[in-house]
């Protein structure tokens, strides 16, 4: 039961990450808003950006950096799981009947690029000459693909008091969480060590919940966006569930505007240190209604739970929880950059150390702000990592941090 965080910002042990592969040049003009892109990145440039984030991380941390593609291989050698997967993958367009052709043909490794990249019915007729597709079209996908892989933060999240795994709002994102789900579930190097907290168990529908709306804010509180991705339902039993198992005694919900800038909780705000956060200064005025939920009683194994409206601002919630805390706002608050920098995830950062964070390049206000509050900035190039509208923290999985 050893994969749980209780920070933030504690020096980096270890992470997931993705390398962007095929499943970007799956974009296009016409179908990157329903994958929630901005736009159709240069795979090769987007790589060497990616590439440059992974190295920074190894070099300046010596952490252990796990790729999400070596781990899938490694957990597809179990048939049944990859049945499972690939069974989920085709039933988004109703085509389980091509299951266990795919099965036959292809091999594991071409099995996990399927999973991630998506595959077309030209593409697999390659390998199936026979394959009988005549109601599909052949540049339709029979498995659709999954641009937003990069953004390992968003399929689960580690707490205090276990792991949570995303129930996705988006149905083009919900195959990520499946994924990370049987990764974790199953490979040895983590299976031991999973507390399940969410979803419950036996939830065949649960209520929507994405990583990047769950922050800790200290050892004993964690913070919920009540956002576009995750709803109050999803929020009340993730509290319920790191309530009872009591590492964790506040959990906050805050309800975030649904604009495209404030799609999670950290695309408003990251920590960085134990006394210093970085925001977009709109948000702590325009987050406005926050919820707290603390532990009632435990009553023959009934876990009672009680929820204040606070009707706090974001500010009010975060110097609650955070003595002494420093505020420090995107560009500087400066109003000609900071919507800009912030719409690219200027607050975006991932912390790598206490003060010690990697940021895009392109948000250069911003990173001159903190470093005049003395905190230590890696850059990272961000031409076409920033297209799909993440940014460093949002491409990362922390799976061990030093406790703090
Ligand atoms: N935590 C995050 O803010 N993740 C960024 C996700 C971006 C992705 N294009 C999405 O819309 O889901």
């Amino acid at each position: 039961m050893n994969l749980r965080l209780n920070s933030e910002f504690g020096t980096l042990k270890a992470v997931l990450m993705h390398r962007p592969g095929k499943e970007i040049d799956r974009l296009t003009p016409y179908n990157k808003e329903l994958l929630l892109f901005e736009d159709v990145p240069y795979l090769e440039a987007m790589q060497k950006e990616h590439d440059v984030f992974t190295n920074l991380i190894k070099e300046t941390t010596g952490a252990t950096v796990y790729r999400l593609n070596e781990l899938l291989i490694q957990t597809l050698t179990d048939r049944d799981i990859l049945e499972k997967l690939m069974f989920q993958a085709l039933q988004l367009n109703n085509l389980t009947h091509y299951k266990d052709q795919i099965l036959d043909r292809l091999s594991t490794a071409e099995c996990a690029i399927a999973l991630t990249a998506g595959i077309k019915v030209h593409e697999l007729k390659r390998k199936i000459p026979n394959l009988s597709t005549n109601e599909l079209m052949d540049y339709a996908f029979i498995i659709p693909p999954s641009p937003n892989l990069y953004f390992q933060r968003d399929p689960m999240a580690i707490t205090p008091g276990g792991i949570i795994f995303s129930s996705m709002k988006m149905e083009g994102r919900q195959r990520e969480a499946n994924i990370l789900k049987a990764i974790f579930e199953n490979h040895p190097d983590f299976k031991s060590q999973v507390n399940q907290l969410f979803p419950l168990n036996g939830q065949s529908t649960p209520p929507n919940i994405e990583g990047g709306d769950i922050i800790i804010l200290s050892k004993k509180a964690v913070a919920i966006g009540n956002s576009e991705r995750t709803d109050a339902k999803a929020i009340y039993q993730v509290a319920k569930a790191l309530l009872a198992e009591g590492t964790v005694e506040r959990v906050y919900e805050v309800h975030l505007p649904e604009r495209r800038n404030y799609m999670h909780l950290d695309t408003v705000f990251t920590i960085l240190d134990e006394n210093l956060v970085l925001t977009y200064p709109d948000a702590l005025n325009s987050v406005l209604q926050t919820s707290l939920y603390t532990l009632k009683e435990i009553q023959e194994d009934k876990v009672h739970i009680k929820r204040q409206v606070l009707q706090e601002s974001l500010l009010t919630v975060l110097e609650r929880e955070i003595p002494h805390l420093e505020i420090l706002h995107t560009a500087d608050g400066n109003p000609d950059y900071s919507m800009r920098e912030q719409w690219f995830d200027g607050a975006n950062v991932f912390a790598i150390g206490p003060r010690r964070v990697i940021s895009y390049n392109r948000n250069k206000h911003t990173n001159n702000a903190l470093r005049n509050m003395g905190v230590e900035v890696l850059e990272i190039p961000s031409s076409e990592l920033s297209r799909g509208l993440g940014g460093p923290r949002c491409m990362t999985m922390p799976i061990s941090r030093s406790k703090i």
